[in-house]
């Protein structure tokens, strides 16, 4: 499927309008408005429970918002399957790693960008998608894989595969990449290997990043985003969010106020 090209590229490419959704009495995510332009790195943050993953899922058709549309490129997609989504130019990658542990790294990449290929030719037999092992070869080789290529993604170290995790997104060439939290549970060394290839990622791709991690958020984000319960704090970039002092009380707290923290983040 292709997106119709009738929108200007000063045009966001992603506009989500006042999006919400309740679990019973719970607003989740209370009327959110956020746009992500072309290029370089969105970062949502907020404290746990702030609805950082739900909105994640309410963009990424995991679910239907109660109110509120999304606007990918110009196009109204509320509602979207992430199936759809993903051949639009749209993906994420879990919090969770969500790989088949029992197929090979070079298997979970090729299973991956079958979405490249349409029509009658996605049927063919596995061996026989060329473009799909093309494009595998050529992600184990950017995300410094093959080594890896014909062991089970289950062997993988935890930073290997979330690793992985990134290069199965980026398999069929999205247009805007989600990342739910891509460091968590990640060693220092591996966090910071992380962060370096988010930005060099973003040269490609657009990316919109929940991340818990707030020295890593304010060293690659050109805009942030804070959420706390459910709604939008503030946003702008970094150094100006990292100022703001409601994002000091509802999210930073005190240790924003610290030399330490000044130095590492402002
Ligand atoms: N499927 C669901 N059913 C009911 N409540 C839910 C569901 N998913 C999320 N919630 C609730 O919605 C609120 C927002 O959760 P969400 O996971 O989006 O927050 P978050 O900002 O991503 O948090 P964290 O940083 O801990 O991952 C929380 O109170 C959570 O308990």
């Amino acid at each position: 499927m292709t997106l119709s090209p009738t929108a200007a590229s000063s045009q966001p490419l992603l506009d989500v309008r006042g999006l919400s959704v309740r679990f019973g009495a719970l607003r989740a995510v209370d009327d959110v408005s956020m746009q992500v332009v072309r290029g370089g790195i969105t970062s949502l943050i907020g404290p746990n429970g702030a609805g950082k993953s739900t909105l994640f899922n309410l963009i990424s058709g995991a679910l239907r918002p109660t109110a509120g549309t999304v606007l990918f490129d110009g196009v109204d997609v509320t509602g979207w399957s992430p199936h759809k989504l993903l051949r639009a130019g749209l993906a994420r990658s879990f919090q969770i790693t969500n790989l088949f542990v029992d197929l090979t790294v070079r298997e979970n990449l090729r299973l991956a960008a079958q979405v490249l290929e349409s029509g009658w030719l996605a049927l063919r037999p596995l061996a026989a998608s060329h473009l799909a092992l093309a494009r595998a070869d050529e992600l184990l080789e950017e995300f410094a894989l093959q080594a890896r290529a014909n062991d089970l993604a289950g062997a993988l170290s935890h930073g290997e595969q979330r690793r992985l995790e990134i290069a199965v997104a980026l398999a069929c060439r999205p247009r805007l990449l989600l990342l739910d939290e891509p460091t968590q549970g990640m060693s220092h060394a591996d966090t910071a290997d992380t962060a370096a290839l988010i930005k060099r990622l973003a040269g490609g791709v657009s990316i919109v990043l929940v991340e818990h991690d707030v020295g890593l958020v304010m060293d690659v984000s050109d805009h942030v985003v804070v959420l706390t319960q459910g709604r939008k704090l503030a946003e702008g970039p970094p150094r100006t969010v990292r100022a703001d002092p409601r994002v000091q009380a509802a999210y930073f707290g005190e240790a924003a106020t610290t030399p330490t923290a000044e130095a590492t983040h402002a």
